[in-house]
Formats: structure tokens, sequence, C-alpha cells
């Protein structure tokens, strides 16, 4: 018999049987067919022992999407990929790359410690009961997962704990990332597309591994910090001059982490009240980045002084807030605030985040904000070198080497100049990208560099001098008051004890007078 008559046979057995079932049932009593449904559910196991669960999309309300669902449509995604003959296709990050998974009625198989299991796609389609031009159709899509019952204890335990962790990871590592800032005490967002990363990032070699493992022992690390009983959280300091990279270090470690960031600009948050709620809204796996703290909180007046004396302030006047204005828009947002805000989520959030300062003027914080514990790791960001010099020629021109190099070298090693002054004359300066070109825009850029710091260190020494001069000058000119001073004190003294003396003869002469009066009078008398 060939296999399609076979089928045909059991299809038309098995609608006999049915059939003969239901008109069985009408007149069978109720007990009777409550005993037979047990039998054959356990006749039916039996002869097919096999367990399923279903995962449905939406549990309880509809309006939350199954948490089990998502991660099990994540874990599952590779394995349709190869599996399965149909197909659903979605665009995430960054409309970059397609994302797939099985459609509806399709079934993956998977693996785990040796036992095969089965998972399948599916929906249940409810029509709504209204009378309507339109008829509303409702789906309920579910994940069916079928296996043996003898591994039921693993699947139950372990399997599903499998899937699940790894499902949540692969979201993670798909999910679009997203930009936070604070716009009064909410979170305002927009997706994070920044394309820096650390292999673009001009610095010594050693130094930028020792970052990158501190970072990825750090995200890994969970175990660790639960075992010794501290919040899995990490404080970053970077500090340097202007255009040495800070930022841009920043974006490297979000892509490198895949990480959100929390951009906290201090100065728009009202108070410490405020600075509290942000903080407790932000979520795991992120990287908290507060720049410029030093100007943030009143810490150095330093920027402010600069902002306050800015070029764009002075040519639009329109732009300058009234004093009192600027004055009452200020936030009050205190050090201890700060203080409270890092310690704050070091124990008040759950789950992994980075913290991050920048500052251009590290002396000038308070030792307590940046204190090891606040601020783990502290990283400076200093001068272009000629290693970090390498790495941008080859970002930039992808040269390796050239006849230039040298110089640049000897030129790097006299004078300073912050990477982003010479990513801006590697930039391409002609149409046909003439690495050259760009080479010699920067051996010229480091020669006036290198004279301007000569004459810089020239003015610098003059006005010392010229200090110095001065302050010996004011030396001498008081040298002089003070011998003047002493002389006129000295004549003073000279002068006072001579009238000094005067008076006294003039006193003795007085008594020789009275004296000799006083004889002549006795005399008289006599
Ligand atoms: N170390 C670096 N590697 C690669 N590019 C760099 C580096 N430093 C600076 N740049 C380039 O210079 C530009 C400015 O750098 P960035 O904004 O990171 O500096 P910063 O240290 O944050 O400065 P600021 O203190 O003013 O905020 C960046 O767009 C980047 O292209
Ligand atoms: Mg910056």
């Amino acid at each position: 018999m060939k296999p399609t008559d076979m089928f045909a046979q059991v299809g038309s057995v098995i609608a006999s049987v049915m059939f003969a079932w239901a008109m069985f049932k009408q007149y069978c009593p109720y007990n009777l067919q409550e005993v037979i449904d047990k039998y054959s559910k356990r006749a039916f196991a039996f002869i097919y022992p096999y367990i399923q669960i279903s995962f449905n999309e939406f549990t309880g309300d509809r309006f939350m999407r199954s948490e089990a669902y998502s991660a099990i449509e994540n874990y599952l995604g590779s394995r349709s990929s190869t599996q399965a003959k149909r197909l659903k296709a979605d665009v995430v990050k960054s409309s970059q790359s397609i994302i797939l998974s099985m459609d509806d009625h399709e079934e993956v198989e998977d693996e785990f410690q040796g036992v095969k299991l089965k998972w399948a796609a599916g929906k249940h389609i409810s029509k709504t009961q209204s009378v309507s031009f339109y008829p509303v159709t409702d789906e309920k899509k579910y994940y069916r997962l079928t296996f043996h019952r003898r591994h039921r204890q693993l699947i139950l335990g372990d399997y599903l704990n499998h899937v699940l962790k790894e499902g949540n990871e692969i979201k993670v590592r798909n999910r679009q990332r997203k930009l936070y800032t604070n716009s009064g005490s909410y979170w305002r967002h927009v997706v994070f597309q920044h394309p820096a990363s650390f292999e673009s990032l001009a610095m010594e070699a050693e130094r930028k591994q020792e970052i990158m493992d501190d970072l990825v022992v750090f995200s890994t690390a969970e175990e660790f910090y639960a075992r010794i009983g501290r919040a899995w959280k990490r404080g970053y300091l970077l500090f340097g001059p202007p255009g040495t990279g800070k930022s841009t270090m920043i974006a490297a470690m979000a892509n490198l982490l895949n990480y959100d960031i929390y951009d906290l600009e201090l100065t728009a948050v009202k108070d410490n009240t405020e600075l509290r709620k942000l903080l407790i809204d932000t979520t795991s796996r992120s990287i908290i980045v507060i720049e410029d703290i030093d100007c943030s909180l009143d810490l150095t007046g330093q920027r402010k002084k600069k902002k306050e004396e800015g070029e764009g302030d002075e040519k639009d006047p329109k732009l300058k807030l009234p004093k009192e204005e600027s004055e009452t828009k200020q936030s009050q947002v205190t050090l201890s605030g700060i203080l409270n805000f890092v310690d704050g989520l070091w124990s008040a959030c759950k789950g992994e985040r980075l913290i991050v300062f920048t500052t251009n003027f590290v002396e000038k914080l308070d030792p307590a904000l940046i204190r090891k514990g606040r601020m783990d790791k502290h990283i400076e960001l200093s001068y272009c070198s000629f290693e970090a010099f390498q790495i941008l020629a080859k970002n930039y021109l992808k040269l390796e080497s050239h006849h230039l190099f040298a110089r640049i070298q000897e030129l790097l090693g006299e004078t300073k100049m912050t990477p982003a002054e010479v990513a801006e004359h590697l930039m391409p300066k002609t149409i046909s990208g003439d690495a050259t070109v760009c080479l010699e825009s920067l051996i010229g850029g480091l020669e006036k560099a290198k004279e301007d710091a000569i004459l810089k260190a020239e003015e610098e020494l003059k006005e010392s001098a010229r200090l110095k001069a001065e302050e010996e000058e004011k030396e001498k000119e008081k040298e002089k008051e003070k011998t003047k001073a002493e002389e006129e004190e000295k004549a003073k003294e000279k002068d006072s004890s001579k009238a000094e003396e005067n008076a006294k003869n003039q006193v003795k002469e007085n008594g020789f007078c009275d004296k000799g009066n006083a004889e002549l009078s006795n005399k008289e008398k006599k």
C-alpha cells in the first residue's frame, strides 16, 4: 500500500472514531464521560510520553509583553535562521542589521546536555463576537516547548534558566542603545550612535589595553562583586586638557560594553532631591557621565569666569542673561549632594553601572569627591605622543609609515599638541586626499606651536624678570623709606634730648637765682 493511501485510511478511521465518540457522548451519562476522559488521557500519555509547555506572548492583561516570550524569541533567533524554512525579519540596531526569527507554525530543534528538544511557534486566532464591517481578529502568539518526560527536572530547571539568560543577553546585544540627557527631573533620550571605539582612540597601546581589560573584567564580574559584598559599580575619573579625548573615551567605553549613556547636566538640576530622583530613574548597564565636574559644581570658578568673559556672549548681548536672572537660575546642587548621589548609586540601584567624571582641573577638585571607592580609576589623558599620532595617521590617512614621520616624532618630543589639534591637521585638505599635504600641515602647525611656546617662554621669562625687578625696586623703595624714617626718628630723638637738656639747664639756672634771692632776703631781715 502506498503511504498516501495509508494516511487516507488512517484519516478516515480517526474521523469515524471521532464521529462515533461525538454520537456516543450525547447519550453517555456525565460520570461515565469523566471516567472515559481520564483513562483516554492516561492511555494517550502512555503512547505519547512528551511534555509540552506553552509560553504566551501576552500574559494576564494584554498590555505587557511577556519577558519570557521575548527572551525565547531572541534565544531561538540564531537557531531559526539555520533550521526554519519560513522566517520573519525585523530591522534593529541603528537600522543596520536584520534580526531573524521563525515564522508562525515553524519548528526548530535544540539540544541541551545531550537532550533533544523541540520548539514550535504558533498562534491562536479568535474572532470577536461583535457584528462589524471589519471583523477584529485577536491573535495570541505562543512558543511551545516539547520534550520527553524523563528530562523534566533538567528542562524545567537548568535548561529554561539557560534559555532566559542567553535570550536576555542577545536582547541586550541587539538593542538600540540610548543617550539620555536630563531635562528637569526627567531623562530624555535619543538613539546613541557614536562611532568611537578603543581601536580608533589615539593613546599608548599598553594603557589602552589596561583600560579595556579593566572595563571588561568589571562587566563580567557580577559573581565576584556579590561574593565580596560590594555593589556592582565602578567610578572613573578622566582628566586632562581640553581636546585630549575624554568625551571620545566615554563613547568608546559605551560601545565596548554595549551600555547606555546618561549624560547628567548638573547645572540643569534644581536641587539635591531632583538629583536623587534622576539617579533612581537610571537603568542598569549604563554609564552615568558628569562632564566638567569642576564647572558644574562650584569647586573652582575657572570655567565660569571663562564663560562670562566668552566672546560669543559679548558679541551677542541678547545671549547674556541679566545678572540677577542668571543667579536665580543657578543650580542648588551641593558637593554633599553629589557625594550622596555617588554613594546612593553605590547602594540604591541594582545592576551594573559605571559613573564617569571628567575635568580639566583635577587638582582643584575636592579630594572627597575623587577618593578611591568613589572614583576607583583615575585616567589621565594628555597631549599627543608619537604613538598616539601613529594611530591617528592610520585612522585618518591609512598610513603606517612615511618619510615625514621622523620629523613629526622629533617635533612631538619638543612641543605639546592635543590629539584634537593633530586630528584637525590630518583631515583631508585636497580632493585627492594627498597624505603629504596633511603631514606637512601638521609639521607647520607643530613648528608654529614650538615657536609660540618659545616666544611664550621668553615672554614669561621677561615678565618674571620684570616682576622681579619691580619687586626689587619696591624692596629698595621700602628700604629707603625705612632708613629715612629711622633717620627722622633719630633726629627727633636728638631734638628731644637737646630740649630736655635745655630745660634742665633752665631749671638749674632758675634754681640758682631762687637760692640767691632767698639768701639776700634773709640777710635783709637780719
Ligand atoms: N585621544 C584621541 N583619539 C582620537 N581622537 C581624539 C582624541 N582626542 C581628541 N580626539 C578628537 O578630538 C575631538 C575632541 O575630543 P574630545 O571631545 O573627546 O575632547 P575632550 O577631552 O572631551 O575635550 P573637553 O575637555 O573640551 O571636553 C574629538 O572629536 C576627536 O575626534
Ligand atoms: Mg569633552
